[in-house]
């Protein structure tokens, strides 16, 4: 079994992006600037937006974290968003989801400028990923294919399962390892809660991605010998035996299918601090196109 690190790898690319930064500063270049916007006081997407702006610091961006109040009308964020959309020294801005229910959230994401839409969730840039045109891949597929690629993963002839259709894994990685691309050429498999006979078809998997969202969902009686499993899966489970009062629990039964895997990614440490990696990764791009 060898464990798909995202956590170092994560930190590789980061020291790759701060080079990158000091060279455009020696050369009086504009250096990247990440905006975010956050509605409401949701602890978990509060760790998250956070660990963005960290990421931010670590690597020379500058960043900017707009919080706003759980009452914010969609007229509100919307105005937010046409400020961000033409101010000169933003190259790239996400808006946190999942948002309020009183807020359209598609109405929100197509507001977005899709040249600083570095969450790549608009719809023109969707579709330009969709036909493997240059854009911007939304961080948790991109994170997914560079850690495939920088393990030496083949994918390509593989027979991939995707569990779950969701528009930022799910539908994206499915696409994406089905294309002609570096990680990709793989034989796609999508499963969802319609789905018969799942486990026959896990069964047959090369490689799983687990993008559901149950707690350890994926048993080692699904899947075969020597798979490689992706666990996109992040939820958080009480446990009053931790300081914070709970624990980090991914979409697959770890230890079990762990016991049964060629690659795995383990939760934390896997997917998760990929898709911030990537998030930079995207707005460095953001940047250097204007240079
Ligand atoms: N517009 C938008 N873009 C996103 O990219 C986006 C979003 N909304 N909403 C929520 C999801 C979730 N997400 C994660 C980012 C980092 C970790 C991460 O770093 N996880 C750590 C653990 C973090 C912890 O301690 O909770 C790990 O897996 O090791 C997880 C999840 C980005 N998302």
């Amino acid at each position: 079994m060898i464990l798909l690190d995202g956590k170092k790898t994560s930190a590789d690319i980061k020291e790759e992006i701060a080079l990158e930064v000091r060279d455009l500063k020696d050369l009086g270049k504009k250096t990247p600037h990440l905006a975010a916007i956050i509605v409401g006081n949701d602890g978990a997407s509060i760790t998250y937006v956070n660990a963005k702006v960290k990421a931010c610091e670590r690597v020379g961006f500058e960043s900017t974290l707009i919080r706003l109040p759980e009452e914010t009308t969609e007229e509100d964020l919307l105005n937010e968003i046409a400020i961000l959309n033409v101010d000169k020294d933003i190259d790239g801005f996400i808006v946190q989801l999942p948002l309020p229910k009183h807020i359209d959230e598609q109405k929100i994401l197509m507001a977005v400028d899709p040249d600083k839409d570095v969450d790549g969730f608009h719809p023109t840039n969707v579709g330009k990923m969709a036909l493997n045109l240059p854009t911007f891949i939304s961080a948790t597929p991109f994170g997914i294919l560079e850690l495939l690629e920088r393990y030496n993963v083949e994918t390509s002839g593989k027979h991939v399962v995707v569990l779950g259709r969701s528009h930022i894994v799910g539908s994206p990685m499915s696409i994406l390892l089905s294309q002609k691309r570096k990680v990709g050429n793989a034989t796609v498999t999508m499963c969802h809660s319609r789905t018969k006979n799942l486990k026959e078809i896990t069964l047959q998997a090369d490689i799983i991605v687990a993008a559901i969202g149950i707690p350890e969902f994926l048993k080692a009686d699904m899947v075969k010998d020597n798979v490689t499993v992706i666990d996109v899966g992040i939820t958080r489970l009480a446990d009053p035996s931790k300081k914070n009062g709970f624990r980090l629990v991914g979409d697959v039964a770890f230890d079990e299918v762990a016991a049964k895997s060629e690659f795995i990614t383990p939760v934390p440490g896997g997917v998760g601090p990929m898709t911030i990696a990537m998030l930079l990764k995207n707005t460095l791009l953001a940047c250097q196109r204007k240079n």
